[in-house]
């Protein structure tokens, strides 16, 4: 086993900024001991909005993000190393997963593109990297996503208690927890992406802080009715989901038949969908005695009230009350996949993401570690 301290990096579907986590890991435990969000500038946030909504892109202009993002989450990490007085020789292992830009787990040449170039990393830090997650196990029939749910097994299984774990990131997504049952987990759809989108596009906030906007307005039942209609949430698991198709031209298209609409009105109808098609899609699993929520949408107050309105006799909570850190839990997943990956040990769930079968993940960029020398050319 390759236990020691790993670094676990995670930038997700709503651009906010980059979560890096430092963990002690071994077979048995996952011990957070730090974390740090680094910012993410606006004009990479812009590079990434231009080439992961269907617009036409060039290599050129694909090339360059995968640099600029490959040298943020070296700065990324590099701070937290900093803060931590952690040396390359004091980490085992970096698990990135990367900057998705484009996710087509479906149809006839099935991938998953993230970007943020690993040899950047390995180049700055000396650490060795593992990323490129995703597609092992879509090269073996799965979606390649979600990963999480075998994270959230490992740390959050009750040997009693049916429980699901709802990560409210961009796009939403949950584990079923059930004892004496196989771990299923999917995406439900939209997690803050749409309020996101929306409240940028109307007020130019980055989010609807604890659902205050959508709070004044009203749930128009048409148009919830409409939105609940897309087909996407009828499709059977397994299935994953992202801003390619859940974005700001999805909102306009739903928009087209109810011109006029109160935008405040409309904020609300997007926090309704969010809550109720998370709600539905865990009420098909049967009951659920408590709900573990992490992710940012997890600090949004009223979407929580909502979720915890349309689930009566479920104990609805955040999964720090579980004993880990809802903001750090994705970092974390990483880490810890990264752990598996250099301890060769799977890190898909067959049941999860329809893979053929399980299989170590990633892909390694390994450290530089010359017999004597440094890690990292040019330091001692
Ligand atoms: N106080 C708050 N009120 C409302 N929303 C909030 C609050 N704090 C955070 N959020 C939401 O959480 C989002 C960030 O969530 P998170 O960091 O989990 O996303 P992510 O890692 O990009 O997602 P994903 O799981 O899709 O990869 C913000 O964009 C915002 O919508
Ligand atoms: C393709 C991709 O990046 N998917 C993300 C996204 O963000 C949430 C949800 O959609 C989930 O499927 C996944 O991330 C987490 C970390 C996962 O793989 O479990």
């Amino acid at each position: 086993m390759k236990s020691g301290r790993y670094i676990g990096v995670m930038s997700g579907t709503s651009l906010d900024g980059v979560d890096v986590v430092l963990a002690a890991i071994d077979e048995h435990i996952v011990a957070r001991q730090a974390s740090y969000c680094h910012p993410m500038p606006l004009e990479i946030r812009q590079m990434i909005l231009d080439v992961c909504q269907g617009q036409p892109v060039t290599l050129s202009q694909l090339g360059r993000l995968d640099t600029r993002l490959g040298r943020l989450f070296s700065e990324a990490i590099e701070t937290l190393m900093q803060r931590e007085s952690l040396s390359a020789e004091d980490i085992v292992g970096i698990g990135c997963h990367g900057q998705t830009v484009w996710h087509e787990p479906e149809g006839e040449a099935p991938f998953s593109m993230q970007l943020g170039d690993n040899n950047q990393i390995v180049a700055r830090t000396g650490v060795t990297v593992v990323g490129d997650f995703r597609r092992r196990d879509m090269a073996i029939g799965g979606q390649g996503a979600p990963l999480v749910p075998a994270f959230h097994r490992a740390v959050l299984m009750h040997p009693l208690e049916r429980r699901v774990v709802l990560n409210i990131g961009g796009i939403a997504n949950i584990s079923l927890l059930f004892p004496g049952q196989n771990i299923r987990g999917y995406d439900t759809g939209p997690g803050n992406i749409l309020m996101d989108a929306w409240i940028w596009q109307q007020r130019q906030q980055r989010f609807d802080k604890d659902g205050q906007w959508a709070g004044q307005g009203n749930v128009v039942p048409v148009l919830l009715k409409q939105m609940l209609d897309d087909p996407w949430f009828a499709l059977p698991a397994p299935k994953s989901t992202g801003r390619e198709y859940f974005n700001l031209s999805w909102i306009e298209k739903q928009l087209q038949r109810f011109p006029g609409l109160d935008a405040g009105d409309i904020q609300a109808t997007l926090l309704e969908l969010t809550a109720m098609t998370i709600v539905r899609q865990i009420q098909l699993s049967g009951h659920c005695d408590r709900l573990l929520v992490c992710g940012g949408g997890s600090h949004n107050r009223l979407l929580m009230q909502r979720i915890s309105a349309l689930m009566p006799g479920t104990d609805v909570g955040k999964t720090d009350d579980a004993g880990i850190s809802s903001d750090d839990m994705e970092g974390l997943a990483f880490a810890w996949l990264a752990f598996r990956t250099l301890s060769g040990l799977p890190g898909n769930l067959p049941a999860v993401t329809g893979a053929r079968d399980f299989t170590t993940l990633g892909a390694i960029f390994p450290a530089y570690a010359p017999a004597g020398g440094s890690a990292v050319p040019g330091k001692r």
